[in-house]
């Protein structure tokens, strides 16, 4: 029996695939652990992340091959608008990080290499492009959360963040992409293999910047 191709996809990076889940950073944020500073350098950079992957939902709206394909991708984005932003705001408060700070600094490697992937997907206009990236950003997302204990860290700005990546909606959009994966992908799998590595080795060098370049400035 032949594999299924997104788990083709996935057994092919399995390793980077595994150090991104079991980061420092995952087991950090499960016991509320994190430094504020390398926390609020990772909000910083995935809300530069967070306005990319818009636009690659965007992408996925207009290159789906089906209504009920893009109804699923304008659902999750209207939801990103609402509680993912709102988390994303609510956070920044929280930790002191002003909006003259987050102008003030520069893209990590890692957040700019993310961006430009998932604006080259999205300016390819190629389905199997975009799904294999939107594919790892939710599907390994999942997996890390998918870790958490029973118990939560007591500030909503950890166990929120679990939450987002571990709801019923958010599984069951991670499960549909492995179906469009699986549906799309082997239609160009060359070009599926090359977009879901690039995004893999980027999922595992964001982990590693945060702790790089912490957010120094904050007053939380
Ligand atoms: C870097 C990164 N990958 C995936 C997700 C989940 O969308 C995120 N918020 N940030």
């Amino acid at each position: 029996m032949s594999q299924r191709f997104s788990q083709e996809l996935l057994e092919t990076n399995r390793e980077t695939w595994e150090q991104a889940i079991n980061h420092r950073f995952v087991t950090e944020l499960f016991e509320g652990s994190v430094d504020d500073e390398v926390m609020a350098g990772y909000l910083d950079q995935d809300y530069r992340f967070f306005e990319a992957f818009l636009q690659l939902l965007g992408a996925a709206i207009t290159t789906a091959d089906r209504l009920e394909a893009r109804l699923r991708y304008a659902s999750f984005a209207g939801e990103m608008a609402n509680s993912e932003d709102t988390y994303f705001q609510r956070a920044f408060e929280a930790l002191g990080v002003s909006d003259e700070l987050r102008a003030a600094t520069p893209d990590t490697p890692s957040a700019a290499g993310f961006c430009d992937l998932m604006r080259e997907a999205a300016a390819s206009q190629n389905y199997s492009a975009v799904v294999a990236v939107l594919m790892v950003t939710e599907c390994l997302y999942r997996d890390w959360a998918a870790k958490a204990p029973q118990n939560r860290p007591e500030s909503f700005i950890y166990h929120e963040w679990i939450t987002l990546h571990d709801n019923a909606d958010f599984l069951d959009f991670a499960t549909f992409l492995e179906q469009e994966a699986d549906r799309s992908g082997a239609q160009d799998a060359q070009t599926a293999h090359d977009y879901f590595r690039r995004a893999v080795e980027l999922e595992l060098a964001f982990f590693n910047d945060t702790y790089t370049y912490p957010l120094n400035g904050i007053h939380a």
